[in-house]
Order: C-alpha cells, then structure tokens, then sequence
C-alpha cells in the first residue's frame, strides 16, 4: 500500500490459523508492502526451528524467563499452545497506538480473543485452508515438523477452525494464495476507513 492510512488510535490486526494454513505467509506479505506496519515478535519457550532466528520470527526464551515476563506485566496476552508457552508483548500494542500504525499478531484463537477482550477495536482475521488435505500437505511440504508434530497438529486444527469461525470477525480462505492475500489486504484497507478511525483533525474540513 502507498501512503499510509491516517490511523486513530492504530489497529490491531489478528491473524490466526490453523497450524499450515498460510497466516504466517500472508501476513509478511502484509507486513512488506505496508510501511506503517509492524510485526508482534511473540516470546516463546518453544525451541527456534528451520532458519528461524531470535528476534526476528520470536524471541526464544526458558520457562523461568517467560514467567518472570508474565509477573512484570509484559504480555498483552500469553497461552500455553502445543505444550509450550507463547505470549504477545504490551509493548506492540503501546507503539500502534502511539505511532497510529497496524500491529500484526500471528496468535491463535484465544490470544486473539484475550486481544478482543481488552481492545474491542482490535480486528480479529482467520486464515482457512481449503482442505484438510491441503493442510497435511502443507505441513509436511513445509519439512519442519515430525510426523508426531504433524498429527497432533491436524489434530487440533478442527476445533481451532470451529473456535475461530464463530468468534472472529473475518474468514480468508487461503487456497489460491494471490486470491487470499488480496481479500486480506482489502479487510485492512475497510477497516481503516472505519469512522472513527479515520483522523478527521488533520483534514481542513472543520468537522468531527
Ligand atoms: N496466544 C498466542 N499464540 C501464539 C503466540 N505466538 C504464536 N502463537 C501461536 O502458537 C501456535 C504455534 O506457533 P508456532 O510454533 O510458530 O507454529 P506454527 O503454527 O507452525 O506457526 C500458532 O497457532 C501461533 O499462532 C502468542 O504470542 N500468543
Ligand atoms: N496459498 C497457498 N498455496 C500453497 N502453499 C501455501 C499457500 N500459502 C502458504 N503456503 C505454504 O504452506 C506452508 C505453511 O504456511 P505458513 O505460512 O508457514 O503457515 P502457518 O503460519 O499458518 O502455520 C508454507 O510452506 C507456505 O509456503
């Protein structure tokens, strides 16, 4: 996108998936072609895997470092997924609304609800796949997980995707990727025309 929205008070977008369906790469798409985003670099106890690297896709910390986050108030939310602890900084949230930019969570469905709790405003997308099939292949395509990973994965994918279909507020189906990323962008562009958000103080009109 070109020139950014004029944004008030920032916005904070939701992503959420089932493992595979695609959220992470829709939402560095997202995060490349618009500038004044920024990407929540969630904090987990899982360890780094690929070519993940520290404090760029998370920052990887041990349980005792994690509480001690929780204990200060660091987290806007924080959950346990897939047995290991993952929490989304305060202070992505803090920057979007100072700088009235968009703050990109990739979380699943009860951080983005815990998110929703707190700021209302907050929009909340989730990403589908277009099978279950797809999704397997996907998983394994992506060759970072085990086979054990894999299965308990799809096995939590359904009722993630029942959670996520009845609480967010909107479904991108990310079967043709180009498709689904346009659809997203075009959720992003609405939601900064929302009134209300829209910084009407700036324009010379003498109104709002
Ligand atoms: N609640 C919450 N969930 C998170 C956070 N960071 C990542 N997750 C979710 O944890 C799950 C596992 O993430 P990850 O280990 O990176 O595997 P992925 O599902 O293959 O991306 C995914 O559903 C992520 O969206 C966070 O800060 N808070
Ligand atoms: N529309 C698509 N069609 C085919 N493959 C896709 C599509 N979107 C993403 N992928 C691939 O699927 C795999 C999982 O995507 P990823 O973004 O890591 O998922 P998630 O963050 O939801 O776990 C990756 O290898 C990615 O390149």
């Amino acid at each position: 996108m070109s020139e950014p929205t004029i944004l008030q008070p920032g916005l904070l977008l939701v992503l959420s998936a089932p493992s595979g369906a695609g959220k992470t790469t829709l939402a560095r798409q997202l995060l490349k072609e618009t500038p004044q985003a920024h990407f929540s670099i969630s904090v987990t106890t899982r360890r780094p895997r690929g070519k993940e690297q520290e404090g760029v896709d998370y920052h990887f910390v041990d349980v005792a470092t994690f509480q001690s986050k929780i204990e200060r108030g660091e987290f806007v939310e924080w959950a346990e997924v897939h047995g290991h602890f993952y929490g989304s900084p305060q202070s992505t949230v803090d920057m979007a609304r100072a700088q009235r930019g968009v703050a990109i969570f990739d979380i699943d469905v009860q951080g983005g609800q815990a998110i929703k709790r707190k700021h209302p405003d907050a929009v909340l997308i989730f990403v589908l796949p277009p099978s279950m099939e797809e999704l397997e292949r996907r998983l394994r395509d992506r060759q970072t997980d085990s086979d054990e990973t894999i299965r308990r994965r799809m096995l939590a994918a359904r009722s993630e995707m029942e959670r996520g279909i009845s609480a967010y507020d909107y479904v991108v189906v990310n079967d043709d990727f180009e498709r689904a990323y346009s659809e997203l962008r075009a959720v992003v562009v609405a939601e900064g025309c929302r009134r209300g958000r829209v910084d009407l103080s700036r324009l010379k009109l003498g109104v709002g």
